[in-house]
This record gives C-alpha cells, structure tokens and sequence, in this order.
C-alpha cells in the first residue's frame, strides 16, 4: 500500500488561517484535530491517502526539509532563517501576514541614524536572517538569540536593537520601541520536499493545484 502524504501544519496562529483552506483543498481532519485537550501529534483526515501533523513553525521547515512531511505550512521568515535547499515553495497562500524588522528604543530613534551603524548588537529569534541583512551593508550584527519576548531586550540591557515579526506594531509600542527598518514582508508558504515532488509527482502536483486554488479562492486574509 501507497504511504499517505504527510503535511505539516504550524500550531499557533497560522493554524486557524491555513483551516479553511485546507477544507477548501478538499482536506478534513479528524475531529480530534481541532480538540484542544487531545495530545495526539498525527492525525487522520477524510483523504487515506493525507495525514496531517502539527509541530512548531520552525519545525514545519526541519521535517519537510528532511521528507518526514512531503509538505507543509509555514511564514517565508522561517524559510529565509534556514534556507533549506531541499524546500521548494510553491504557493503563497496570502496568510500570516506580518513582516521582519528591525526595532529600537523611541527614545534611541529620535537621534538615530541607521545608516551610520558599523556595528550592532540584536536579540532575534532570526540570526541568520539579521547577519545576512546587515552584512550586505558592510554592518556586522552581534545576535543574541530569543525565542520569543525579544521586546525585552533593549530595556533590560541585553541588545540595544531587536529584529522581530510586526503586524499591527502594538507589542513594539507597548515596549516602547519603533520600527527603523523592514527586512521583508512575511506570508505563509506551502512549502514541498523536493525529492518528493520528484519521486511522487502526480499526487503532490495534485495536492499543489488543491492548495494554489484555495488559496486563489479566498478573500484576501491580510
Ligand atoms: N503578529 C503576527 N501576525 C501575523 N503573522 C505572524 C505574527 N507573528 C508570527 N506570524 C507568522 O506566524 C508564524 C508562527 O508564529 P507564532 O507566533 O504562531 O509562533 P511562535 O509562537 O513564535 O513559535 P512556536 O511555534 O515556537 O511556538 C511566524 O513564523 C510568522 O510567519
Ligand atoms: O505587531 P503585533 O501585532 O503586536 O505582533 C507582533 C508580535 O507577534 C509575534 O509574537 P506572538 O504573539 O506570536 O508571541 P511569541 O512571542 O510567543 O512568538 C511577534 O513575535 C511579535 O511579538
């Protein structure tokens, strides 16, 4: 028997946007799926042929990377901070709108010019992203690395700049940060093992045209 396709759903946030399309690709999972006391990982749906699991964003990108999911979904600031080769990303499903910035204390913004920095100290959870970006304008980013709360560091002492995710900007006004510059926008990709579009090219094509439709169909999410 044919192994079923695995996709790989985000927690979180994103889950409740990628829901409708996922149903509106002709996927339903089982009812425990949407149980929030269950603590099964893998689940069923009404397809024999798709199975669904559920991991943290950035392990989205670690399991289709690997071919333990065929597919999966998850916000291009995860796919930029691996730059996995093995992923192919063909869908952008208008979902998880936000983009990656950089931030710093208002106070330090009022005086600040960010084109005069040789040097930078920055809590991110996105280190690779940040060195890159700033490395192309002959800036070198000393990262500390957070995986959520960053806000915290300017006022705490640990960065005096931060490079997070910012949607409608009130975590940063609630620290009393502003935004100085984006590093890109963000949405949700469906993202593809490569192999296995290769070596399981009808049904994943099939499951790419499901999604690129749905995801065409919707209103847009932002
Ligand atoms: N404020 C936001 N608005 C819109 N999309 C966001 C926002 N924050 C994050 N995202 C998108 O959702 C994805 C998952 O973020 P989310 O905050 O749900 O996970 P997390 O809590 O940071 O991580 P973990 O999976 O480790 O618990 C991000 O990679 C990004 O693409
Ligand atoms: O601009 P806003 O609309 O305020 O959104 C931005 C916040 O959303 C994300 O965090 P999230 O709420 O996912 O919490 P986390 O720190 O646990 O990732 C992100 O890391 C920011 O902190």
């Amino acid at each position: 028997m044919v192994k079923p396709l695995v996709i790989a759903l985000p927690k979180g946030r994103i889950l409740k946007e990628a829901l409708p399309l996922l149903s509106a690709a002709g996927i339903e999972p089982e009812p425990a799926f949407s149980d929030e006391s269950s603590r099964a990982l893998r689940f069923s749906t009404n397809r024999p042929d798709v199975e669904l699991i559920r991991v943290r964003s950035f392990d989205v990108a670690t399991f289709v990377a690997h071919g333990a999911a065929q597919l999966g979904v998850c916000g291009n600031d995860v796919l930029m901070e691996f730059a996995y080769s093995e992923i192919y990303a063909p869908v952008d499903l208008n979902i998880g709108h936000c983009r990656l910035s950089v931030a710093e204390p208002a106070e330090l913004a009022a005086s600040d010019n960010p084109a005069s920095w040789s040097h930078v100290r920055v809590a991110t959870k996105y280190p690779y992203v940040t060195r890159r970006f700033f490395e192309a304008r002959g800036v070198q980013a000393e990262c500390v690395k957070l995986n959520g709360a960053m806000e915290l560091a300017p006022a705490l002492g640990l960065s005096s700049r931060i490079v997070d995710l910012v949607s409608s900007g009130r975590t940063l006004k609630e620290n009393g940060l502003v935004e100085v510059e984006v590093i890109a926008e963000v949405t949700s990709r469906l993202i593809v093992n490569r192999a296995a579009f290769k070596t399981r090219a009808p049904e994943v094509t099939a499951m790419i045209d499901s999604f690129r439709k749905a995801a065409g169909g919707l209103p847009d999410a932002a």
